[in-house]
């Protein structure tokens, strides 16, 4: 029997790979070691976190990557409560009030139907199709479906049920705020799989969102592509103290010193199965250190365009990944900046605002800023507002490289506009993304593929992170957890199948 053997012949601890400490691979490596595994992380820079970076300096804490997560994933929850975080979770003051650019002035964004009908963000034509949209679908179903597989883009998608200025100033700043995209370059399957997926089964998008909520309460999972996804929770966005790096921070102190390594570039990977052992197929060699590790499974968690500067060989032969796709990657500029609070002449209270691509036309060259202590009053001292303010994406790619001078005057004046925020700040502080967030384009599906391609081809492979399945922190924690299961599995048959070979 399987577990006789076993007990006869104690196996020693199987040792899993994981490549990069971004939040997805930190996750993954946390499962695993709770797991009873020997993980060790490699990661290419000398800090561990990736894309959550928080900086605290002369009384004041901002983060230049991630600003806030929310719980939307059951993962995320399950991390933070295993880590004990719970207490250091941070809620936003006025978190709901978020705020939109509209000829020129910020409009508080409408949360619900009667805040909608009241809000200067729309006309009333505009009003009026919104309500009708469930009618409208209707009249013109036969139209309006499209077939499964197109490619449609996010703006097409919602300026068929919703009009134009819907998409220029609703869809364009929610896009340009959670992506740093525009609608037409967005996959809207790739992008809103549950709308999507609401059009597919109801036609209209706000009769279909009603319908499953009325309906849909005991399940509240969500079918996509990529799998079951869990509706939004209700909690809302959260930071912790000390910013978002507290949670990776909390991760590698989990994993201990010696099971991550940095400055540790993984340069070569050789997969030498050669049916004798399901133990140590992988051979990994990194920058830091060019002595070889053996490893039973690797998860990579690094962004696509490096997997493709990794040497990967699979019993001695190379494998070419060269069938994964170009992937388009936005560079960012985040500028922060204090002022002093009598300077500010009109605040806002709330997360933050939002510029829609139109009003560049009203002289806005940002994309959006985060109003960072108004949201936490523990970033700043109490007589300073601390800005977070975001430049670049597919918008303005070239601004996003400007220099920090150039950048602090077009943040100067956009603040100036919107808040009444007078003179030179206080503090300016500049951090440049040059591959700041891979773009769910019109290929999205094939970038899909190629990774499901690439672990098939590789056995004891994983692929996890922000690439596949959602931009945001708890989707990219959700995917590094759904590795380590896979992991778990794959090395649990490869023990059992060895065990019943003998
Ligand atoms: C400016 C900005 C603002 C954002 N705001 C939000 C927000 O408010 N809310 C939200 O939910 N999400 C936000 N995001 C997105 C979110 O932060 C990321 O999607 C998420 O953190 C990605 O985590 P990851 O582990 O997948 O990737 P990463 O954090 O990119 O980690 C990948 C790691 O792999 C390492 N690596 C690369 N190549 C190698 C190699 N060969 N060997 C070893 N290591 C390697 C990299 O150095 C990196 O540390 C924001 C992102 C940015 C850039
Ligand atoms: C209203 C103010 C906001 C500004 C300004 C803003 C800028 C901004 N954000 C990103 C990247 C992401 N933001 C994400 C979520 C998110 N952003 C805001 C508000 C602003 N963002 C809210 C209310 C939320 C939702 C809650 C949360 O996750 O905390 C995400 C995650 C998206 C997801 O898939 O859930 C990302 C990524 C950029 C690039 C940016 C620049 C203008």
């Amino acid at each position: 029997m399987a577990s006789s053997a076993k007990d006869d012949h104690p196996r020693s601890v199987k040792r899993v790979a994981v490549v990069g400490a971004g939040v997805s691979g930190l996750a993954a490596a946390y499962k695993l070691k709770s797991h009873g595994l020997d993980v060790t992380v490699f990661e290419a820079e000398g800090r561990a976190g990736g894309r959550l970076r928080t900086i605290s300096r002369d009384g004041l804490v901002w983060d230049e990557g991630a600003n806030t997560m929310t719980e939307s994933e059951t993962e995320v929850k399950g991390l933070i409560d295993a880590l004990g975080l719970q207490e250091k979770q941070q809620y936003p003051l006025s978190q709901h009030k978020r705020y939109i650019v509209k000829n020129g002035e910020p409009v508080l964004v409408p949360i619900n139907p009667a805040a909608l009908l009241k809000s200067k963000l729309l006309s009333a034509q505009s009003k009026i199709r919104v309500i009708f949209e469930p009618f409208m679908w209707k009249r013109n179903n036969s139209s309006t479906v499209r077939d499964e597989n197109s490619e449609e883009s996010v703006s097409r998608f919602f300026e068929r049920h919703f009009g134009k200025e819907v998409v220029d100033y609703l869809i364009d700043p929610f896009v340009g705020g959670s992506s740093a995209a525009d609608p037409e370059s967005l996959s809207a399957r790739h992008s809103f799989p549950e709308l999507w997926n609401l059009e597919k089964r109801y036609g209209s998008i706000i009769a279909g969102a009603l319908q499953s909520s009325l309906f849909g309460k005991r399940d509240k999972t969500v079918e996509t592509k990529g799998g079951p996804r869990k509706n939004k929770n209700q909690r809302g966005s959260f930071s912790f103290q000390g910013g978002m790096q507290t949670l990776t921070d909390t991760l590698c102190k989990e994993l201990g010193k010696d099971d991550l390594k940095l400055n540790a570039k993984v340069l070569t990977l050789a997969y030498s199965h050669d049916g004798s052992s399901p133990s140590q197929n992988w051979s990994i060699t990194c920058a830091s250190n060019k002595k070889t590790q053996e490893v039973d499974a690797v998860i990579i968690t690094a962004p696509l365009d490096n997997v493709k500067d990794i040497r990967i060989t699979k019993r001695g032969t190379p494998f070419a990944l060269n069938f994964l796709p170009e992937v388009t990657y936005l560079p960012l500029s985040v500028l922060i900046t204090t002022f002093k609070k009598e300077n500010v002449k009109r605040p806002l209270e709330g997360f933050g605002v939002l510029v829609p691509s139109k009003e560049e036309q009203n002289g806005f060259k940002t994309l959006g800023t985060l109003f960072s202590s108004m949201m936490f009053p523990d970033r700043a001292p109490s007589d300073t507002y601390l800005y977070t303010t975001f430049i670049g994406g597919t918008r303005n790619r070239e601004l996003a490289r400007a220099s920090t001078d150039e950048l602090k005057n077009i943040v100067t004046s956009d603040l100036r506009k919107l808040l009444g925020a007078e003179g030179e700040p206080t503090f300016v502080n500049h951090f440049f993304w040059s591959k700041g967030f891979p773009l769910y384009g019109h290929n999205y599906g094939s970038v899909l593929e190629a990774i499901d391609k690439m672990e098939k081809g590789l056995p004891g492979f994983y692929y996890a992170g922000n690439h596949r399945g959602g931009l945001s922190v708890g989707r990219a924690i959700a995917s590094g957890c759904k590795a380590a299961d896979l992991v778990i599995s794959y090395l649990n048959n490869a023990s059992d199948k060895t065990v019943s070979d003998k």
